[in-house]
């Protein structure tokens, strides 16, 4: 018989769903959040030898959650609440080594009511999220940042033409084209201490690559989604001395010209205005985009 051994371990609660509402007077906040919890530790012996005296039961870390969004002044912002949490199991367990922390943080977005912002009524205006993965541990803290799921289209300023052509190519070459994308970005912090991450503002740089990101789909005169996700990264880069690098997954979702030449209706070139939005199969352009070091 081969000799086996415990490899790599994590556990942990995941799909822990929480809302706190924040009110000052009768302005109201709402921070709803999804949060997983990941331990790393001296846990071998309750998988070798089913010692579970040293497992913290994962209903145990849902309530720790729980009591820390009670107690913490910073649950909307998910990296330094991550942080806190991680901290929290690192420092409480001897035996916990490492916590990785994930939250989402949902969409809730202050109606406007007869012309003014309403103080305690919300709606979800796109499933776009911001979210972030914390990785505490006694060497220091890693923090990634991200937005997920933002949904884009324009409908010219896009082209793709000039591409490797052999016996399996059929797409014929575009000048203008719908590009719809939806957007997935992943940006890495410089290495943080616990006394300065309390300094770095996580919202507005979230909000910021937002727009980024935005700005440079709707002007960029797209020659491929290579090249505008590369662009994308260099200009949250270039505005942003504490990232290290960003990561973008785009799916082009492409939509086609239907053929209309059938019926004798003309719906190509200058005169196309009828498209098959089709979303599978897509095709899927990634990259991370780092800074040169000096
Ligand atoms: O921007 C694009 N990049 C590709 O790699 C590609 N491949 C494809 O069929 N269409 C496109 N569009």
């Amino acid at each position: 018989m081969s000799k086996v051994y415990l490899k790599e371990q994590e556990y942990g609660k995941e799909n822990v769903r929480l809302a706190k509402v924040i009110r000052k007077e009768k302005w109201h906040e709402i921070i709803e959040l999804t949060v997983r919890v990941l331990l790393d530790g001296e846990f071998e012996s309750s998988y070798t030898k089913a010692d579970n005296s040293m497992i913290i039961a994962t209903d145990s870390m849902k309530n720790t959650i729980y009591i820390l969004a009670k107690q913490s002044s910073c649950v909307e912002d998910i990296e330094i609440f991550a942080s806190e949490i991680g901290q929290h199991f690192i420092t409480t367990y001897s035996h916990v080594h490492k916590a990785t922390i994930s939250i989402t943080k949902h969409k809730w977005t202050r109606m406007l009511i007869d012309g003014k912002l309403h103080d305690h009524s919300f709606l979800r205006d796109g499933e776009d999220v911001h979210d972030t993965k914390v990785v505490v541990s006694r060497k220091g803290i890693t923090i990634e940042s991200g937005l997920k799921n933002l949904l884009v289209l324009k409908t010219t300023g896009s082209a793709f033409h000039g591409f490797l052509r052999d016996k399996f190519t059929t797409l014929q070459e575009t000048d203008d084209r719908i590009l719809s994308t939806s957007i997935d970005a992943t940006w890495n912090f410089n290495t943080i201490s616990t006394d300065s991450i309390a300094k770095i503002p996580f919202n507005d740089i979230f909000e910021s690559i937002k727009q980024i990101t935005l700005h440079t789909f709707a002007t960029d005169n797209s020659a491929s989604v290579q090249a505008t996700l590369f662009l994308m990264a260099k200009n949250g880069l270039e505005k942003h001395s504490e990232i290290e690098s960003i990561r973008y997954e785009l799916p082009n979702k492409h939509y086609f010209t239907y053929d209309l030449e059938r019926f004798g209706l003309k719906n190509t070139g200058k005169d196309s205005d009828i498209f098959v939005p089709v979303s599978d199969p897509a095709g899927l352009i990634t990259a991370t985009v780092a800074r040169v070091k000096e």
